[in-house]
């Protein structure tokens, strides 16, 4: 057994996809048409089985977890004798570009919500948190999108401690993918949900990685439960490669695209630009940022080919 191997034996309790979709049947869950909506809205390709077998658990998991914690407040203010604000539950989501971030805290925004004991989910990506484009490009960053000093990491923890203090209106950054920019005369609200998921690149990552720099407190010092989502590094930059090539045919095709030039490549020349913004940002970001990180996290997924899960661990 390599070292790796056993460290997460002694970390993580370790099911096989069949595993951990029987927890699902000791616990029988249905899926009512309006979930099922939704969750076709999120993403054509995402399996229905998929869903049934991984990700319902996982609300199920969750929802006890919350469930926990909020008996845990319930005590807190007998004992003060006085109800502390209203907190959301945080769930951060991290993993590589590509991995799947986006669509899995869509997928559990749905289905968390449907829980009577927490129906309002929000969620919010760390994209917004980036610098501003022109800021990236006065620090000379524009190649190191993503990475952890492209950040602006102080307002990033500002917002989320305001998040867990329960201030009622807490204002977040908003990314547009479409001009690769923060963007400026709009911002999304979030008014005391029941949950909060946080989702990004670098909501585990601490001031003893590479270059986030020293910044105490962490994002992570206010999550209550992280989820990473891992791959291994081929299958990532396949999906990457597929989704800028779909993008090609969709968003890149806008004339406010940032990325408009790209819509009139060929097949091979679209793959060769992919391929390289892969291996010069992305591929060197995960080995050196993000991966790092993943053992810091609650809760592993580890996704194979076609994005089916093929194991999940679990923090003992
Ligand atoms: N469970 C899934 N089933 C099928 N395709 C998926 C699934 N999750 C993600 N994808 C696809 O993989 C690509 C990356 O997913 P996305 O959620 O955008 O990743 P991230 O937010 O981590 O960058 C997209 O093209 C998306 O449609
Ligand atoms: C916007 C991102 C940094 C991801 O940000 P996140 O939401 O994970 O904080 C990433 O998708 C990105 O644009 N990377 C730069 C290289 C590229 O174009 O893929």
């Amino acid at each position: 057994m390599t070292t790796e191997n056993k460290i997460h034996n002694a970390l993580y309790l370790a099911f096989q996809r069949s595993q951990w979709a029987e927890l699902r049947e000791s616990v029988p869950l249905t899926l009512v048409e309006s979930e099922l909506n939704k969750l076709r809205g999120i993403n054509e390709q995402l399996s229905l089985t998929e869903v049934t077998d991984i990700y319902l658990p996982l609300s199920r998991l969750l929802n006890l977890i919350i469930g926990a914690k909020q008996k845990r407040g319930l005590v807190l203010s007998k004992f003060l004798g006085r109800n502390p604000p209203k907190r959301p539950y945080i769930i951060s989501i991290a993993g590589s570009v590509a991995v799947g971030k986006s669509t899995t805290a869509r997928i559990l925004q749905a289905l968390l919500s449907q829980w009577s004991e927490h129906p309002k989910v929000d969620l919010v990506t760390t994209d917004g948190f980036l610098y501003p484009l022109a800021e990236l490009k006065r620090r000379g960053l524009l190649q190191r999108k993503g990475f952890p000093e492209s950040y602006d990491m102080k307002m990033l923890v500002k917002f989320i401690s305001q998040i867990k203090a329960g201030e009622p209106q807490v204002k977040a950054p908003i990314y547009s993918h479409l001009s690769y920019d923060r963007i400026m005369d709009k911002q999304q609200v979030i008014q005391q949900p029941d949950i909060l998921i946080i989702e990004g690149l670098n909501v585990l990552q601490t001031g003893q990685d590479a270059a986030v720099g020293i910044q105490q407190p962490f994002v992570s010092d206010f999550v209550d439960f992280s989820i990473y989502v891992d791959a291994e590094e081929k299958l990532l930059k396949k999906w990457y490669v597929d989704r800028f090539l779909q993008f090609r045919g969709g968003a890149f095709s806008d004339e406010k695209s940032y990325f408009h030039h790209y819509s009139k490549l060929g097949d091979d020349e679209a793959t060769s630009v992919a391929s390289n913004i892969w291996d010069s940002i992305n591929g060197p970001n995960l080995k050196l940022n993000i991966e790092p990180t993943r053992d810091r996290a609650h809760l592993i997924l580890q996704k194979g080919k076609d994005h089916l899960m093929s194991q999940v661990l679990l923090r003992k």
